[in-house]
């Protein structure tokens, strides 16, 4: 069963138009990685799923519902983000309270192990959390929640490396425990790759990836070798990123190639690899096909 549909969704700010007509189903019971580049409208389409922002166009629907002003998607939704607003006056306790109240498969005695673990003492105020206290524990609402439908919007940035390690693993094991449909943004892949069954990237206003992990990670090849004899074989609208090592040695990453094309760049001496999905993701999100080293590139 799908959770999330999106059919022909624009978002508009004024001339800024964010999200343009993006289609997207996620499934039931899925840990989804939403990536893309700073500005990308990542946050702007959770906060769309999550019922926060209506689309300018499209139609979008939670557990088969519009999710503005609905009950029903809020009490099986959370949306977790470093920014939640909580009112000054409340203490830990005091929200960890609220929200047993509020979520019903909230559960408290996990709750409690985690604020233990991390270390929190709950008669403080939010407000006078670190930044990276504060994300910690939102991270911990969300996870305690175990709501049908999750939502972690960069909900590790301030967190030191080793509570980014703890938070993923345990939202992994909390997952195959009490399966949920998850989704998690963020602009790198690295730490999130091991977690997530489906990747979703999202790149001038378009879901441009959206497709299981595993069959990212042959989604594309890189080759490297005589730029040349690559482009014999290669056009260049299949070119996703390309570096010069030296002045015609060339590393490119292509998508897809047929048996036949992979036969003839053996036989031109050209080397074929596989690449790292965070490292595809990056390119893939990049403005251009050079990345960084265009801005060195003279004209
Ligand atoms: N309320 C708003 N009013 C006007 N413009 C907005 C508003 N919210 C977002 N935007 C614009 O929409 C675009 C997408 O922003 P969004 O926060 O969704 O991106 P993001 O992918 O989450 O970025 P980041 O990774 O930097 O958090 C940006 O250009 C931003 O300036």
């Amino acid at each position: 069963m799908s959770v999330v549909t999106c059919q022909n969704v624009s978002k508009q700010f004024g001339s800024n138009s964010v999200l343009k007509d993006l289609n997207v189903t996620i499934q039931e019971n899925s840990i989804t990685g939403l990536i893309g580049r700073n500005g990308a409208g990542k946050t702007t389409l959770l906060q769309m799923l999550a019922g926060m922002l209506a689309p300018t166009s499209g139609n979008i629907r939670v557990f088969e519902e519009n999710p503005i002003d609905n009950l029903k998607v809020s009490a099986n939704t959370i949306f977790v983000d470093d920014d939640l607003v909580f009112s000054p006056e409340m203490k830990l306790y005091e929200i960890l309270s609220s929200a047993e109240m509020f979520y019903d498969n909230w559960d408290s005695e996990f709750a409690n192990r985690l604020i233990r673990y991390f270390g929190f003492q709950t008669g403080v105020f939010h407000d006078n959390l670190s930044k990276g206290k504060a994300s910690t524990f939102n991270a911990i609402l969300g996870l305690a929640a175990r709501t049908p439908l999750t939502i972690f919007d960069e909900p590790t940035t301030g967190m030191d490396y080793s509570v980014r390690q703890d938070f993923y693993r345990a939202l992994l094991k909390d997952y195959m425990n009490h399966p949920r449909t998850i989704i998690i943004s963020s602009h790198l892949l690295n730490e999130l790759e091991s977690i997530l069954e489906d990747i979703m990237i999202i790149k001038d206003g378009t879901c441009i990836v959206h497709e299981p992990m595993e069959d990212f990670k042959t989604y594309a090849i890189a080759l490297s070798g005589d730029y040349e004899k690559i482009e014999k074989v290669v056009n260049e609208s299949r070119i996703i990123h390309r570096r010069f090592i030296s002045s015609n040695h060339a590393y490119v990453v292509v998508k897809e190639l047929s048996g036949s094309e992979q036969d003839c760049l053996k036989q031109l001496g050209v080397t074929q690899t596989s690449v790292e999905p965070a490292e595809l993701s990056m390119y893939l999100t990049n403005e251009t096909k050079g990345g960084i080293d265009d801005v060195f590139k003279q004209s």
